[in-house]
């Protein structure tokens, strides 16, 4: 079977329909070709003090095909510069979602309020397709490596740690 998409437009991209809802803002873009994310704006003025959130919202609609999810993600620079993220990272955005897409900010600044502007972009959407799960109810699983080791089971910083015994995975 073809990997393509039978949405894909001719140049490899999956067509994403989108609305205005804030008709004066750009549609979210990619900076660079080959960019994951591409950015979203923040449609209002917003001042977050430290440790505070907002949600903002961002003048667009989109509406995914089935089978693929939205993600809305913080921007690194901004994380780095000024501590801003998202309470919700990444947010999820479904394929049946038809409302204004929102991010929920967060000022994880210690002592600086963060300021932003109308316009300014604030996160970036990255479109996944994803798995729809059939949950299949079963009296024991199957046995793992790993097994029910978690939150730091293999250790800290440092090298992991070799697991005490290793089942057989099937
Ligand atoms: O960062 C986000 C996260 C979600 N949404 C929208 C799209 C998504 O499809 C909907 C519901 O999100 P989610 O399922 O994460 O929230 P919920 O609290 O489970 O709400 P619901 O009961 O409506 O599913 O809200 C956004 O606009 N931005
Ligand atoms: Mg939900």
């Amino acid at each position: 079977m073809s990997d393509v998409h039978p949405l894909a437009a001719p140049s490899g991209q999956l067509e994403v329909l989108v609305t205005r809802l804030d008709p004066d803002l750009p549609l979210p873009a990619y900076a660079h070709p080959g960019d994951a994310g591409a950015d979203l704006l923040t449609a209002v003025d917003i001042t977050l003090a430290p440790g505070e959130r907002g949600l903002v919202p961002t003048g667009i609609a989109i509406a995914l095909p089935d089978g693929f999810v939205a993600l809305v993600h913080p921007r690194s620079g901004l994380a780095a510069r000024h501590g801003l993220s998202i309470v919700n990272t990444p947010g999820t955005v479904d394929a049946g979602y038809r409302g204004e897409i929102k991010v929920m900010l967060i000022n994880h600044d210690p002592r600086e309020p963060i300021e932003l502007r109308r316009g300014d972009r604030v996160a970036q959407l990255v479109i996944q397709r994803v798995e729809r799960a059939r949950f299949t109810e079963v009296g024991e699983l199957p046995v793992s490596v790993r097994g029910d080791g978690g939150y730091g089971s293999t250790g800290g910083f440092g090298a992991p740690s070799a697991p005490t015994e290793a089942p057989t995975e099937e």
